[in-house]
């Protein structure tokens, strides 16, 4: 029976009960198990949500989703606590202050990395019994910048103007005007000079879509959001395989122009590696679609959903950061089931536009990003099975 197989089908897979004992063909031809078809699955041919492919200029497409209720939204939000909140000063030279979170559903360490001063956590400013000015200060709920031999956690006239006069006058030492220079972006794109553009919308409404690259900024009130899922391969181990790395950084580098810093921006930063799958299925599902598969059918052979992940705790960290309600968030994606996911069960959160993220290879015809086979067939996975609204660039 094993030599009917192919070479690449591994004999300790051939028991007949298990679908591994299957050929990969025969799982994406014959047998694929319908019941393990994720409900964020959205089918191809979403209407009116594409991106067109020729002209990577400033698009509006609209979107509505107020017909669209996912199936797997909860239907309260979960609680979260930001834990603690830092300053982190980036090599780039922007400054951006990562919020730490518990919650009551899993016991990992979600993460908002927020641009701007004004977006704060209320469960973090919430006072705790019995903590003193340094325990906040500690926990970093404070206002304004820690410095050496600072004793309340709250600005004091008294003695805010001595370090903010010492702030001021190095600042002019060094020539900025602005107390938080702008990004330097990793690989400088030449011809991406400005903010994405956004309309004002509610979710009930269309939602205009526009390019990251290159739309001018109408509004400048509602934040920028990216939800951003983990994946140590693409941003940590120099992965060609997907383009999350350079999804990352690309938000932070437009949550970081000058045009977003009266609005700010937040990246919610979530811990579910491999789609929620974890990253040593993930890497399971590498070696099929090596085999083979593409990402979905890797996933559904290894018996996952073809996308495990949730986003009610993001939707709970954006209330708790003040984007709740009609405050309205600018959402970075291309992906329609987090735009409906994201403003949680009861619209906690208003998306008012979508901001696509189109690869930094097909804005720049190949000059910047990166490409390779796996990356085209991870985006095209994406667009032909998952109902991304992009479209696949030509040469790609
Ligand atoms: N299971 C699986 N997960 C993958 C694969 N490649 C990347 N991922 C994971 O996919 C997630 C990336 O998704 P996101 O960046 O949130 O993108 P998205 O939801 O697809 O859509 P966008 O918001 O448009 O980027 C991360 O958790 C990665 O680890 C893969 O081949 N298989």
């Amino acid at each position: 029976m094993s030599e009917q197989l192919p070479a690449h089908v591994s004999p300790v897979l051939e028991p007949v009960e298990y679908p591994f004992a299957q050929t990969i063909s025969d799982l994406r031809h014959e047998n694929p198990p319908p019941a393990l078809i994720s409900p964020a699955f959205t089918p191809p041919a979403t209407p009116g949500t594409g991106t067109p492919a020729i002209s990577r200029e400033a698009e509006s497409i609209p979107v509505d989703t107020s017909n669209e209720e996912p199936q797997r939204l909860l239907e309260a939000l979960p609680e979260v606590n930001c834990v603690v909140r830092a300053r982190i000063p980036t090599t780039t030279g922007t400054e951006m202050f990562l919020h730490l979170y518990q919650n009551n559903v899993d016991n990992k360490e979600h993460l908002a990395i927020v641009f701007g001063s004004q977006i704060r956590s209320q469960s973090l400013d919430a006072p705790r019994p019995g903590e003193t000015e340094m325990d906040r200060m500690i926990r970093g709920a404070y206002t304004g910048r820690l410095y050496p031999g600072r004793t309340s956690s709250r600005l004091e006239p008294q003695s805010g103007p001595s370090q903010q006069q010492k702030l001021k006058s190095v600042v002019d030492q060094i020539g900025h005007s602005s107390p938080v220079p702008s990004a330097v972006p990793r690989q400088p794109p030449s011809k991406i000079t400005s903010a994405p553009s956004s309309s004002p919308l509610s979710s009930n409404n269309p939602t205009p879509t526009s390019s990251a690259a290159t739309a001018p900024p109408a509004s400048i009130n509602s934040p920028l959001v990216r939800i951003h899922s983990e994946c140590y391969t693409g941003e940590t181990a120099w992965s060609a395989r997907c383009d999350c790395g350079e999804q990352l950084d690309e938000a932070a580098r437009l949550m970081a122009l000058p045009s977003a810093s009266s609005s700010g921006g937040v990246i919610i930063y979530l811990r579910q590696e491999g789609r929620g799958i974890g990253l040593g299925e993930k890497l399971k599902a590498y070696n099929l679609q090596d085999l083979g598969s593409d990402t979905v059918e890797a996933n559904l052979i290894l018996r996952h959903p073809a996308d495990a992940r949730s986003y009610g705790l993001a939707t709970a960290m954006l209330v708790d950061l003040g984007l709740g309600g009609d405050t309205g968030i600018r959402l970075l994606t291309n992906n329609p089931d987090k735009i409906r996911a994201v403003e949680g069960p009861n619209r906690e959160v208003t998306v008012k536009e979508r901001v696509a993220m189109v690869p930094l290879a097909w804005r720049s015809h190949g000059k910047q990003g990166f490409n390779s086979p796996e990356v085209g067939g991870y985006l095209r996975t994406k667009i032909e099975k998952m109902g991304h609204m992009l479209q696949m660039s030509e040469g790609f």
